[in-house]
């Protein structure tokens, strides 16, 4: 029997957004460092001050295999909350991926890292380390709430949140719609121009 998280992870963030009504789906401009990058996990969550970064250390230790950073930096665009450093000690010690209302540095070392992020871009200068910020608190991140343990689903089209209450029945509800979209591909592609205007005739006549 596959676990919530594996299941999540075997669907795409289209039908999570399908099932949900996309209404905890993050903003697009947070998008994923490379194309093939995919993760599903609990949210650690850190709330920054502005161009601060030293609380994403906490978070990194407090966080189980396979949990996912979610970092509220504001949409601060001036300041990394990470480099490739601080991302070599999460992969290290199992987390997952990190999804950043914010920017990283370091892009090239982390490309060879291959580790899942999802920001907001990049920029040179490192985050200030005067003190400050949360862990594991409730946090706005891309204009979503995220809290503690809620599960989120990272791809090449976004990123999206399901709350830990919600996760069986939208786990549910996603792999029902994706089977549904399966069937509807397999009916209109099964034979060329016939089943494709068979198909449209089917829709448009309703
Ligand atoms: O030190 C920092 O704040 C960010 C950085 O460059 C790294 O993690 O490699
Ligand atoms: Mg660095």
């Amino acid at each position: 029997m596959a676990t919530i998280q594996e299941r999540f992870f075997a669907l795409p963030t289209t039908a999570i957004s399908d099932a949900t009504g996309g209404h905890t789906n993050i903003d697009s401009s947070i998008k994923p460092l490379s194309d093939h990058f995919k993760v599903a996990g609990r949210a650690v969550t850190v709330r920054l001050p502005d161009g601060e970064n030293g609380a994403v250390l906490e978070a990194i230790s407090k966080a189980q295999k396979g949990d996912i950073l979610v970092i509220d930096a504001k949409g601060n665009k001036n300041r990394a909350v990470a480099g490739d450093f601080v991302i070599s000690l999460a992969k290290g010690l199992g987390v997952q991926g990190f999804v950043v209302d914010g920017v990283i540095r370091d892009i090239a070392a982390i490309r060879k890292l291959d580790y899942p992020v999802f920001s907001l871009g990049t920029t040179v200068a490192a985050g200030h380390k005067h003190g400050g910020g949360v862990v594991g608190v409730p946090i706005s991140v891309g204009g979503v709430t995220v809290h503690p343990g809620d599960f989120i689903i990272g791809d090449i089209d976004g990123v999206v949140v399901v709350q830990q209450e919600e996760a069986e029945q939208i786990a549910e509800a996603a792999e029902a719609k994706l089977t549904k979209d399966e069937a509807r591909e397999k009916e209109a592609l099964a034979n060329g121009e016939e089943s494709i205007r068979a198909y449209l005739a089917k829709v448009l006549a309703k």
